[in-house]
């Protein structure tokens, strides 16, 4: 079965396309002002409509309140909503409710105990996006090019929302974090990048094909 993969944080009208051709089955988008990737309303808008059907709209936010939510999904054409921060099993419920658009939760590993809160997400979320936790006092929640022991979720098949792994991937290392893993949903960011924020159209090809992709 194919490896499904993510690009995250797109800023460019190329990056869709560099995306769509190395087969990514979803793209994101962040709604997070501190981030070299942050994009506006109106720049999201124009990319999503260069996104062709079958490759999900990802929207990610960071605790991001109703009318946030209100005014982006007013204005950007979206899937999927990933909620990046330290949103409770019960405010993930209350988006996916209120906004009426499936809900993937981010959820931050650095150690074994950490797995435990994939638990409490399950119930509510319609998908789990398992990532590395952030580095004490780092700027950004997500997006730093940082790799969890991908050990820890060896052997965890028992989860019942599909899952993507996230954190740290590069062409160079993702086919071992997947055989590691079992995972069967990727997600990258900066190791597809040239720059902060500058998607890179040749690691996004080289990263598919570390995957037997496009
Ligand atoms: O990417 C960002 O700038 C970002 C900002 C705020 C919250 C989350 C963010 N990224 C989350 C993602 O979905 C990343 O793709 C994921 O953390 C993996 O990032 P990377 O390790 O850079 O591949």
């Amino acid at each position: 079965m194919d490896t499904a993969i993510k690009f995250c944080g797109l800023t460019r009208p190329q990056d869709i396309d560099a995306a769509v051709a190395a087969g990514a089955r979803y793209v994101g988008f962040v709604f997070f002002p501190k981030s070299p990737r942050n994009v506006s309303l109106e720049t999201a808008r124009a990319l999503a409509l260069r996104v062709p059907p079958g490759v999900a709209k990802v929207a990610l936010t960071v605790d991001a309140d109703d009318a946030a939510l209100d005014a982006l999904l007013a204005a950007v054409p979206l899937d999927l909503l990933q909620l990046h921060g330290h949103e409770s099993p019960a405010r993930v419920a209350e988006v996916r409710a209120r906004h009426g658009l499936p809900v993937m939760k981010a959820v931050g590993i650095a150690e074994a105990a950490d797995l435990a809160e994939i638990d409490r997400y399950q119930p509510v979320a319609d998908l789990l996006l398992i990532d590395a936790k952030p580095p004490r006092g780092a700027d950004l929640p997500g997006g730093n090019g940082l790799a969890f022991d991908w050990r820890l979720l060896a052997g965890r098949k028992y989860w019942t929302k599909p899952w993507l792994l996230a954190g740290g991937l590069t062409p160079a290392n993702v086919a071992e974090a997947v055989r590691l893993t079992g995972a069967r949903q990727v997600d990258v960011s900066s190791g597809v990048e040239s720059a902060p924020g500058i998607k890179d159209a040749d690691r996004m090809a080289a990263f598919a094909a570390a995957l037997g992709g496009a």
